[in-house]
């Protein structure tokens, strides 16, 4: 699964961490949820200990074995397992970055530092810088994440740095509604991936040019979303409106 410049497309799901009823991590099941999501959902992309899989509530022990279950039963049936490695702590976020790539991930992604925040975007990406190298051979994305690490530089803004700096720097999982700053990327990085993560509105995203997106509901709604994806490439925009209008009511109806 080497990801020598292959770029990162499609539906990419972020999963769940599935955990027994101790509280361990559950292990097991992985293989299943690895083939579920291929069959039930066609989605071969993962983005392991994210948000959705509480990556941030997780030891580095527990985020170091499912990664490695992952990127084990992932081998030759998906196409890309992105770790997420973002850490308050730097030396944690270098470690799990170095234990990814000696696992065979495909990239690794990392959110800013929330409890202390960087002061400007350049203090940003010299901590990216660092996690970036410890896995330099793989691939790295910006996660953009405001509502919940509360650091809002704009991408447009941290893009040409990133790319100045960091020489393994690929793109931005953008988990933000700023279209403007999204758009903006787009148009300015176009040798970059843009991965859009507002579910809801993803038919925005890629009227703006997005790439592919990064998602929780990817998980149970991948296979409707991708049918969405297909309506939009074929210019029924009509059709790709009704998908993407039944996902966030059916979204609203369970969450809010
Ligand atoms: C805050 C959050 O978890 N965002 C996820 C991606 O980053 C999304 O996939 C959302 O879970 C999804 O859009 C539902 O709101
Ligand atoms: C949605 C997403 O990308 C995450 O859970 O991290």
């Amino acid at each position: 699964m080497a990801s020598d410049g292959k770029r990162l497309k499609g539906l990419v799901a972020a999963t769940f961490t599935p955990m027994t009823l101790n509280s361990e991590v559950n292990l097991p099941i992985i293989q299943q949820y690895v083939d579920y999501l291929v069959h039930k959902q066609k989605v071969k992309n993962i983005f392991v200990n994210g948000t959705t899989g509480e990556g941030m509530s997780l030891s580095v022990q527990e985020r170091k074995r499912l990664t490695e279950e992952w990127v084990k039963h992932a081998r030759g049936k998906m196409d890309n397992v992105v770790v997420h490695v973002g850490c308050l702590s730097l030396e944690d976020a270098k470690d799990l970055a170095a234990h990814a790539a000696s696992c065979g991930a495909d990239a690794i992604s990392a959110v800013s530092p929330s409890f202390m925040k960087p002061s400007c975007p350049d203090a940003l990406v010299m901590y990216l810088k660092e996690v970036a190298a410890a896995a330099p051979s793989l691939p790295f994305y910006y996660y953009h994440i405001p509502s919940l690490t509360g650091v809002t530089f704009r991408v447009s803004d941290l893009t040409g740095r990133m790319k100045a700096h960091i020489p393994s720097f690929r793109g931005v999982k953008f988990t933000d509604t700023n279209l403007l700053d999204f758009s903006l990327c787009i148009h300015l990085y176009k040798e970059h991936d843009f991965l859009y993560g507002v579910d809801e509105q993803l038919l925005g995203g890629l009227v703006f040019g997005a790439h592919g997106a990064v998602g929780s509901t990817y998980n149970y709604l991948g296979a409707t979303t991708n049918t969405m994806l297909t309506a939009y490439e074929e210019g029924d925009i009509e059709k790709a409106r009704k998908i993407q209008t039944s996902v966030f009511l059916f979204f609203f109806h369970f969450f809010f």
